[in-house]
């Protein structure tokens, strides 16, 4: 049975992901520093929000002032929405103290009690009606405490797939580490995409693989990738080879391209986004 999508639209990622992300997964953007996983995570909730489905942010690294200028940086002109209560951010960086942080909706004020940062993600997501969550980082909440990690992971799942959403959470990794964000975290999530950034003869390369996604064929191969003022582009019909010093882009096979492309073209044809159906409590 065609499982149910959850379009990118971030150029070359519905490809990769023949047709989109399934409905409702929560998927772990895993990555070293500057890999663009936070770029990837708002560019999928203004895309939502163009086409009209509401989103939320939970901001853990950022000032959420400063999260809205990053919008602002790629041209995702988010205030807007905000003013008609189909986004928001929720701030649970600043806790509550400040001058801005008194004109924040949504205040997390202990970051690491997952109960308090679900009540608020579940109220925003109701106030809201989203589809989208991005959490930026989840490695916020686990960062002292490990053992704690899958246990919040699945708390913040259980609510968000409960209440009918599809949901990015930023996972850092350290340059060079091979995981995504520790065992526990990563058999929690539906799926996970790596972004990386390698250096080669004194140049940074950008690519992006899929290491799992659950319900769904995925593309096998590194795909390069490429930062623009307007966003991230996935070059979906190459890969990328690294063999020592060399680095080759090759086309992909013409059946892989041609699977893609129909992939996408179905996912296109699937009726617009349907009420769902609300599980939680
Ligand atoms: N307009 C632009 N054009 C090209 N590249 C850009 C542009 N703006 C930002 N970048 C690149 O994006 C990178 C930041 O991406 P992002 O904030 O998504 O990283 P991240 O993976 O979330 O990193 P971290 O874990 O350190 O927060 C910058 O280091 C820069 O290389």
């Amino acid at each position: 049975m065609a499982v149910p999508r959850v379009r990118t639209h971030v150029p070359g990622l519905d490809e990769v992901l023949y047709g989109g992300v399934p409905e409702r997964a929560v998927v772990l953007l895993s990555g070293g520093p500057g890999t663009g996983k936070s770029i990837l995570g708002k560019q999928f909730l203004f895309n939502g929000l163009k086409r009209g489905e509401a989103g939320v942010f939970v901001a853990l690294e950022e000032h959420p002032v400063a999260v809205r200028r990053s919008f602002k940086h790629f041209g995702w002109d988010i205030s807007q929405y905000e003013r008609e209560g189909r986004f928001a951010v929720i701030d649970a960086f600043t806790g509550g103290v400040g001058a801005a942080a008194q004109r924040e909706r949504y205040v997390v004020k202990q970051v690491d009690d997952v109960y308090e940062l679900s009540d608020a993600l579940r109220q925003a997501i109701r106030d809201t009606g989203a589809r989208r969550v991005v959490v930026d980082s989840v490695s916020t909440l686990y960062l002292t405490k490990p053992a704690t990690a899958r246990g919040t992971i699945m708390t913040l799942k259980r609510v968000i797939a409960g209440l009918g959403c599809t949901a990015f959470f930023v996972s850092q990794v350290s340059v060079g580490e091979r995981g995504f964000g520790g065992p526990g975290v990563e058999h929690a999530v539906d799926g996970i995409i790596r972004l990386d950034l390698d250096e080669v003869d004194g140049r940074l390369y950008r690519s992006v693989i899929i290491w799992k996604m659950r319900d769904t064929k995925h593309s096998m191969v590194r795909h390069p990738m490429e930062i623009r003022d307007n966003g991230i582009e996935i070059l979906w019909d190459r890969y990328i080879k690294f063999a020592g010093s060399a680095v080759r882009f090759e086309p992909l096979p013409k059946e892989e391209v041609e699977a893609m492309k129909k992939a996408v073209e179905e996912a296109e044809r699937q009726p617009a986004p349907r009420k769902i159906e609300v599980e939680e409590e």
